[in-house]
């Protein structure tokens, strides 16, 4: 019997499995009650069998490996489908997301409908070799999420459901990367039903970000079908339009900082 489930998009992420997978395991309050499901599209680096030697070992890891799909949303979705547990966490391979925090996540699942991770909270440092230009875009794409919702990391790929919520959501976005956001929308959360939980965003040191010009035009893209969704067509063309300059104004101003 599993109440809490992990879940781990990965593609080409063989490096991360082990420590990620022991990090975690350590790190929980219920390891017997507890699954790691990664969900890999087919990366053949040996991440399979990375997780074979981890099952053999006695962790509770599964690996989905998916041949025809790409995409973080969409592996994300299909983990949590696949989930035994009542609570959901999904976290980035990469180890930015650091697996110790993740039993917080589990007792403030407990009493809300979803927990954020935040990397905006006095509590926490931002990891200052972040680079500018992620900085500069996640300040952008921040903005642009405002209207839609108060939580103040609304970017974050580090976050927790509780199954029940995630199963009334409709209509999900599998593309692009931002299914936390989307997620939050379309499970109708009460603000009330909404946890955050500080962490430190770490850097890459394994692997590389799949984060692409491509991924960012998806977001473009869900943004205007959340505003859709929760505005309607009028104010939502308004609201787009006034994003959009303030936009450009702030990185007109954050261009003119750097040059
Ligand atoms: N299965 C699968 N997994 C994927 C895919 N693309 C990315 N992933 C996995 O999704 C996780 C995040 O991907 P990264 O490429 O490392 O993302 P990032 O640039 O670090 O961005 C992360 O941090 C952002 C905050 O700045 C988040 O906004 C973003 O959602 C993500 O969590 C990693 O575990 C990566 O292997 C894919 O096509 N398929």
């Amino acid at each position: 019997m599993v109440d809490f489930s992990v879940i781990v998009p990965a593609y080409h992420e063989h490096d991360n499995i082990r420590p990620l997978t022991t990090r975690l395991f350590a790190a929980l309050d219920e390891p017997k009650n507890t699954e790691l499901i990664f969900v890999d599209d087919n990366s053949r680096d040996g991440s399979v069998e990375e997780v074979e030697k981890l099952k053999a070992e006695g962790y509770n890891v599964e690996i989905i490996v998916r041949t025809k799909e790409r995409g973080l949303s969409s592996a994300v979705v299909r983990g949590f489908t696949d989930a035994n547990g009542q609570y959901l966490v999904c976290m980035d391979a990469d180890l930015q997301h650091p697996p110790e925090r993740v039993p917080a996540f589990f007792h403030a699942l407990k009493a809300n409908a979803f927990v954020l991770g935040t990397r905006y909270s006095p509590e926490v440092a931002m990891d200052k070799d972040w680079p500018f230009f992620r900085r500069v875009i996640s300040a952008g794409a921040r903005m642009l999420a405002r209207p839609l919702t108060t939580v103040s990391d609304p970017m974050s790929g580090f976050f927790g459901i509780q199954k029940d919520y995630f199963l009334k959501a409709n209509n999900v976005n599998a593309q692009g990367f931002k299914i936390a956001l989307d997620l939050l929308i379309k499970a109708q959360i009460a603000p009330s039903s909404i946890a955050e939980v500080p962490f430190s965003f770490g850097v890459r040191t394994v692997g590389e970000s799949k984060l692409t010009g491509k991924v960012m035009l998806y977001y473009v893209d869900q943004l205007k079908e959340l505003y859709l969704y929760k505005f309607g067509a009028v104010t939502c063309v308004l609201v787009l339009m006034l994003l959009a300059v303030l936009a450009v104004l702030a990185l007109v101003y954050l261009a003119s900082l750097v040059v």
